[in-house]
């Protein structure tokens, strides 16, 4: 039976760090640790919802930050949560829109409120959301290598484990030359190239080159927050542009959509500020035919569930970053672990994300907690 309005009793700002398995390395340097929240809500009936925050420790990907989180969090949208009870989690990034971006902030609250609605109704996240899928195909992310040897070994292996689309990030002097060794020794295999913003169009001469290289897509190829150049890129080369970063909204979305930026959108929940405006997106770029599907933050658990939820929705036709917990992790925050079996994730039929929080290991790795209790509702 579907509740009433949630009326928030407490929220749980558990702050953690993990080991990577491996280190991360991106173009603004190599990271071992993954910090962030662990976002845990509690309402007036005891049901609890569970939320995670995707920023890194440093602004490389964006202006968010783990810090700017706990700041954004703590001063403006916990308190604007505590206010007045929610009747839907649609509701809630209403609630926050005056508050000028801090997506990432934005989004691990609001997770949790979808986490914790989907619970009170007994229904899986994924369900309540539209999703149609009982399993979803996933890829992998693998960062730039030393060689095109490692590169041909590690792709391999992942081949080999079942993944369904291997995503290579690639740079100027570490692009075509990789990617063609890879292309060699994996003629048929779904192969995508993720730039992150390191060209410009200058290099217009060696992005054409890859479109020998049969790949699905060129990630994100320049600037962050640029959707014009793109624009001028696409209209040059016959690979699809996917477009990461430069997506933070629906209104991004479209206008990038309207000029041509792009032909592929890649979802990222905490990136566009929340569940509601990823399905917003989503439903608009099926209208357009725009194929979507969802990217990674190396997230733990919770994020992952999360994602796992979203890509259920139809228009996620191509295999996404949502690796097994065991891409990153010796032992992860949930029960079960996300595991892929052949690229593939079996979607859990439980309610909310469908995993239950394993709070030994939350604990484990949890570093400090601040708790948010409603004055409004007696304990
Ligand atoms: O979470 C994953 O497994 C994939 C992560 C990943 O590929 C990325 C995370 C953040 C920035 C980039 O380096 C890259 C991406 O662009 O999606
Ligand atoms: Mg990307």
């Amino acid at each position: 039976m579907t509740q009433k309005t949630i009326s928030i009793r407490e929220i749980t700002l558990h702050r953690m760090v993990m080991r990577l398995k491996d280190p991360f390395t991106t173009s603004f340097g190599t990271f071992s640790d993954k910090e962030f929240f662990v976002v845990e809500m509690e309402d007036e009936t005891g049901a609890i919802g569970f939320g995670e925050s995707a920023a890194f420790s440093s602004p490389w990907y964006s202006e968010e930050t783990v810090e700017t989180n706990k700041h954004v969090m703590e001063q403006f949208l916990i308190p604007l949560l505590l206010e007045s009870p929610i009747n839907h989690p649609d509701e809630v990034s209403k609630r926050f829109e005056f508050i000028r971006r801090n997506n990432m902030a934005k989004s691990a609250l609001e997770g949790a409120v979808w986490d914790l609605y989907a619970k009170r109704n007994g229904n899986p996240l994924y369900k309540e959301l539209g999703g149609t899928k009982q399993q979803i195909e996933v890829g992998i992310s693998i960062g730039i290598q030393p060689t095109a040897k490692d590169l041909v070994s590690v792709v391999e292996g992942y081949v080999n484990e079942g993944y369904k689309r291997m995503k290579v990030k690639i740079k100027p002097g570490a692009d075509y030359e990789m990617l063609k060794e890879v292309r060699r020794h994996f003629p048929s295999i779904l192969l995508m190239a993720d730039a992150n913003s390191a060209y410009t169009l200058d290099d217009i001469d060696t992005l054409k080159k890859l479109d020998d290289l049969d790949l699905m897509m060129i990630e994100q190829p320049l600037a962050h927050d640029d959707i014009i150049d793109h624009a001028k890129l696409q209209s040059e080369l016959a690979t699809p542009i996917c477009l990461d970063e430069s997506i933070h909204s629906f209104e991004d979305a479209r206008k990038a959509i309207e000029l041509g930026s792009c032909k592929i959108i890649n979802i990222k929940i905490g990136r566009v500020g929340g569940i509601t405006e990823s399905k917003k997106i989503h439903d608009y770029c099926a209208q357009q035919g725009i194929p979507v599907w969802c990217g990674g933050m190396l997230e733990a658990g919770i994020g992952r569930a999360h994602n796992v939820a979203i890509t259920t929705l139809p228009q996620f036709v191509i295999p996404g970053d949502t690796a097994g917990s065991s891409r990153y992790w010796e032992n992860d925050i949930i029960d079960p672990e996300v595991i892929v079996e052949n690229g593939v994730i079996h979607v859990p039929n439980k309610p909310g994300i469908g995993y239950e929080v394993n709070r030994k290991v939350l604990e484990h790795y949890r570093v400090s907690k601040t708790v948010f209790s409603n004055k409004n509702i007696l304990a």
